[in-house]
């Protein structure tokens, strides 16, 4: 499980392939205390949770930011993107994940629920690299991960947000969306140097490519701010502005709605769905119901690392294992 007071270091951020030069502030919520609009001891002033009073960013859905061509095949809509077959994981003793097996299809939204400790994390950290599975396999577009490292699967297409935010804190709005638009240029350190033409193409078409992203996100007027310095919802969506600069055809969302107050999370439905609008494939984990019922297109439940329910949301809502998980109690006595 993530360590919500880690800092922001991009260490296993499978789109942030550079640490930056200044360490990163932690841009992380006030777990202990779940309050709204705290401050960060460290940084006097600064948010660290979306405050309820806080006006809401207005995304621009109609701005385009289908994924570009980074040369991995595309699969049509509706066919299998990625199949998590069988695939158990042990940390010593514990088994985080148990013969788990889902898959997820091209252009819906998948929502991964379960209680604390279900394994949901741990799933995300299988599927984009971070840890190899005991047993069983990931396949993307029909071909096992195997042992490939983050960076080539975020290359293969796969980005993710974290449950904790890891920004760049000190790096600009607009270069923490650059850092994964970087994630998928060609020219190397050679061609930097020199300034070569086609690095110099990449760049000013990287820079529109950030800056597109931003204006969807409604951060355009914030693009030179440092992360550290905007309202905890901005730093969500930034993260999420970041992901979608790699162009993957998966985005995984690890509790962005985590900190969040009504209006941000009604925002961020419609964030969610417009993102999958625009060709991505969404994978949720959230903790929040009404937003997961709301927006998944399907939802997959784990508990004690096993899967024990996949289904629609209003199938999802009915099933007996499922309310019995979430309330601790007997299946029987849940039905
Ligand atoms: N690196 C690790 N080393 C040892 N155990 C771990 C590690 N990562 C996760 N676990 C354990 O694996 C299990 C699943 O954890 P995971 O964080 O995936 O759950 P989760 O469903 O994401 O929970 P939450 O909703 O609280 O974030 C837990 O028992 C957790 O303690």
């Amino acid at each position: 499980m993530p360590d919500p007071t880690r800092p922001a270091t991009g260490d296993d951020d499978t789109t942030t392939p550079a640490t930056p030069a200044t360490p990163a502030t932690p841009a992380t919520q006030d777990s202990a205390t779940g309050s709204h609009g705290s401050t960060d001891p460290e940084h006097p002033g600064e948010r660290t949770l979306a405050d309820p009073a806080e006006e809401v960013t207005e995304i621009n859905p109609d701005v385009d930011i289908a994924p570009e061509d980074i040369g991995v095949p595309v699969v049509s809509e509706g066919e299998r993107l990625l199949e998590v077959d069988e695939v158990t994981l042990r940390f010593g003793g514990v088994v985080a994940l148990n013969e788990v097996s889902f898959h997820i299809n091209k252009g819906e939204i998948l929502g991964l629920i379960g209680p604390n400790g279900a394994g949901k994390t741990t799933c995300f950290n299988v599927m984009t690299g971070v840890y190899q599975p005991t047993s069983g396999a990931v396949r993307y577009l029909g071909k096992p991960l195997g042992k490939r490292k983050k960076f080539q699967i975020t290359k293969l297409g796969i980005a993710r947000t974290f449950q904790n935010i890891r920004l760049f804190a000190n790096m600009t709005a607009l270069e923490n969306v650059l850092v994964g638009v970087d994630a998928h240029h060609s020219t190397g350190v050679v061609s930097a140097m020199f300034r070569l033409p086609k690095h110099r193409r990449e760049e000013s078409q990287g820079y529109a490519r950030a800056m597109e992203l931003l204006t969807f996100m409604g951060l355009d007027g914030k693009a030179d701010e440092l992360a550290r310095n905007l309202p905890y919802g901005d730093q969500r969506r930034l993260e999420i502005a970041r992901a979608l600069a790699t162009s993957p055809q998966l985005l995984c969302l690890d509790e962005p709605a985590a900190g969040f107050n009504p209006a941000e999370k009604a925002k961020l439905m419609e964030l969610i769905r417009t993102i999958r609008d625009q060709g991505y494939t969404v994978l949720l984990i959230e903790h929040d119901m009404k937003l997961v019922m709301g927006v998944t297109d399907r939802i997959v439940v784990l508990e004690f690392g096993r899967k024990i329910a996949e289904g629609s949301p209003a199938e999802i809502r009915d099933n007996p294992a499922v309310i019995a998980a979430y309330l601790g109690v007997d299946e029987e006595d849940a039905s």
